[in-house]
């Protein structure tokens, strides 16, 4: 029996604000390499988006060149102009990172820039800039937050993946029936590209209600008794979290997914919590 490769597992985690708090990270960072994932990817936070050479690149630097797992770099385009984005290239090449995870970002009440109105800009922009870059984007199968229907938010998906979208990475979700339906019209639309699931694990109720506001997710109803019932007792809380990833995860293995990633953010406990529970199921067995 020949274990071989196949589907792709990564994580992702955000750089903190603090020097305290980045030691820590790296910590972490040293446990999420035993687990050999494909990538780590890091995001780019609200704040200090013109300046993320300290922040995004500084941690993606460390999973590149010191642990030498490949990272992907976040980079959120509505508050950048074009020569922003040209010196974060050029630090990111530098630094060897060639995996970008284009974004428009997260809109706040900060004005934003001309150069950059959507993900697709930015796709477009750095593959005119330099054809080494794999390009990730983001996808949302329970439908953008922004987006007035299913229709026009699917044609804007299939715009930003002919744009140079080397790979998806779906937004959190806790119906998978939702995903496979998703899958099925990317198949109709003519997308080929790997499709990574994105599972988040939730452990902190505070964490949960803010992200679940910021990304508009739907809850099926056995999630919200989930979080219903173990309010008060965050240890309960954290297992049934963890548990429901793993459901989660069981069945979109079984059914073929391309990779799973993993938004256990800074947390090497989860991560590993999860990865134990289901690392053979990422192997084909061949006979
Ligand atoms: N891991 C992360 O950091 C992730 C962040 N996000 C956040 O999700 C949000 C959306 O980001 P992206 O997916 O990069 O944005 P996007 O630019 O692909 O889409 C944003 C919205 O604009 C619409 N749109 C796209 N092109 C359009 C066009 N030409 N005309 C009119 N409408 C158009 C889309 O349908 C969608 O509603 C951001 O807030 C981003 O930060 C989402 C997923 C992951
Ligand atoms: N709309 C949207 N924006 C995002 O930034 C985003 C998504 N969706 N979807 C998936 C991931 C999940 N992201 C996350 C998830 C959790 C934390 C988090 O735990 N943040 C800390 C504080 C962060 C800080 O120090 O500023 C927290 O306790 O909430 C951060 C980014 C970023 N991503």
């Amino acid at each position: 029996m020949v274990n071989n490769p196949k589907k792709m597992l990564s994580f992702e985690v955000f750089p903190p604000n603090t020097e305290v708090g980045t030691s820590k990270l790296f910590k972490t960072l040293d446990e999420l390499k035993e687990l050999s994932p494909d990538f780590i990817s890091v995001t780019c936070s609200n704040n200090n988006r013109t300046d993320i050479g300290h922040t995004t690149i500084r941690v993606a630097d460390y999973v590149n060149n010191t642990l030498n797992i490949p990272a992907v770099a976040h980079l959120s385009a509505a508050y950048l102009d074009k020569n922003q984005v040209k010196e974060i290239l050029e630090q990111l090449k530098t630094k060897g990172i060639h995996q970008i995870l284009a974004l428009r970002g997260d809109i706040t009440t900060l004005p934003t820039k001309n150069d950059f109105h959507f993900a697709s800009d930015l796709v477009r922009f750095i593959r005119a800039y330099d054809e080494t870059f794999e390009i990730l984007g983001a996808c949302y199968p329970d439908i953008h937050p922004e987006s007035q229907n299913r229709v026009t938010d699917f044609h804007y998906l299939k715009e930003k993946v002919d744009s140079g979208c080397d790979k998806l990475i779906t937004q959190l979700f806790f119906d998978n029936n939702t995903f496979y339906d998703f899958q099925e019209r990317c198949a109709i639309a003519g997308i080929e590209v790997p499709i990574l699931a994105g599972i988040m694990p939730i452990v902190n109720r505070n964490q949960a209600i803010r992200l679940l506001k910021t990304c508009n997710t739907p809850l099926p109803k056995k999630f919200v008794r989930i979080l219903e019932k173990y309010e008060h007792n965050p240890l309960a809380l954290k297992d049934a979290g963890i548990a429901f990833a793993i459901d989660q995860i069981i069945d979109l293995t079984t059914e073929d997914v391309d990779g799973i990633h993993l938004y256990t953010m800074n947390n090497a406990e989860t991560a590993k919590s999860i990865h134990h529970a289901t690392s053979s199921l990422f192997y084909q067995e061949l006979s």
